[in-house]
């Protein structure tokens, strides 16, 4: 097969998010001229990790796509936890604030899991607090996680069959890993959650239908340890010197894929466009 008609497996992930923003946008337009509700997202960032600052600004930048109002809260990297817990319970308060996304990871000394928790589950657009994470669990999808959430939308674009198909996830972190094998438990795929500590992991990744990888480590997944016609979404971002690169060996995986996500391109635009609607869902609850 000539390279060119490999073109046809990549997900791109700009047009998805596109679409997502779309739907938003006449979303908040409709809130805005029916209910008088116009959508805010307050988002914190504590310290200037120079990624985390790139992050925020892709949200503002999609905010102001979709037209929600949002605010940047920027604390310097000593604020205390205590500093961070008034600003969180002063957001809470805000009935102009719908949506609160505190960005992570956060500075050494700070406690993430005590600051999330202390976000409102209703505003909480990252899907990360411990009551909507366990919501999500007993299969009640509300505020999810926003990456494996783009996932589901991406799968559900693509007409992907999920019930009953073997879903490997490498990766078993809070925010992507976990809440995607939930996800996908709730739509009844057989799920194998593999994170860098499996042992031979091509021993599970060469079942897969759908690989969903997480991992954080540049090309761990190569054309062998795959099978003809997987499924596939790349949510790694290792940067080097020379650009981003995904977690799957792209060039090579995509000869066996039937689809696949590309590193830039892919999972990240969708992740955000994703925290659009859940800023919007904030908003349209809190009526
Ligand atoms: N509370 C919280 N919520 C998050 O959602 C969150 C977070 N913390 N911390 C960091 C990660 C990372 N993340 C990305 C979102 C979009 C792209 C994205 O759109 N990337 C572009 C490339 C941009 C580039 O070149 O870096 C792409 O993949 O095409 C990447 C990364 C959200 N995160």
């Amino acid at each position: 097969m000539s390279d060119e008609s490999y073109e046809s497996r990549i997900i791109d992930g700009k047009v998805l998010a596109q679409q997502v923003e779309e739907e938003v946008r006449s979303g908040v337009e409709d809130l805005e001229s029916n209910r008088g509700v116009s959508p805010g997202l307050a988002t914190i960032l504590v310290g200037d990790d120079p990624a985390s600052k790139i992050y925020v600004r892709l949200k503002h930048r999609a905010c102001e796509r979709v037209g929600i109002r949002a605010e940047d809260h920027f604390l310097p990297a000593e604020t205390t936890q205590e500093e961070l817990l008034a600003l969180i319970d002063s957001l809470n308060k805000n009935k102009d604030v719908h949506a609160i996304l505190l960005q992570l990871p956060l500075p050494k000394h700070l406690f993430p899991q005590e600051a999330m928790e202390a976000i409102s589950p209703s505003k909480d657009a990252d899907g990360f607090h411990p009551y909507n994470m366990g919501k999500l669990m007993i299969g009640d999808e509300g505020l999810v996680p926003c990456t494996p959430h783009g996932i589901i939308r991406a799968l559900e674009e693509y007409n992907v069959p999920v019930k009953g198909k073997n879903v490997v996830i490498v990766g078993h972190s809070n925010v992507v890993g976990k809440p995607m094998a939930a996800m996908l438990l709730n739509r009844n795929a057989t799920v194998s959650v593999c994170h860098i500590f499996t042992d031979d992991l091509k021993k599970y990744s060469l079942g897969a239908d759908i690989l969903v990888v997480a991992a954080g480590v540049k090309h761990l997944i190569k054309a062998d340890m795959v099978k003809e016609g997987v499924v596939i979404f790349d949510v790694g971002i290792n940067k080097e010197e020379d650009g981003v690169y995904g977690d799957v060996d792209f060039k090579n995986v995509i000869k066996k894929a039937s689809l696949i996500t590309p590193v830039p391109g892919g999972v990240g635009p969708l992740t955000v466009a994703m925290l659009m609607k859940h800023v919007l869902m904030c908003a349209e609850k809190s009526l």
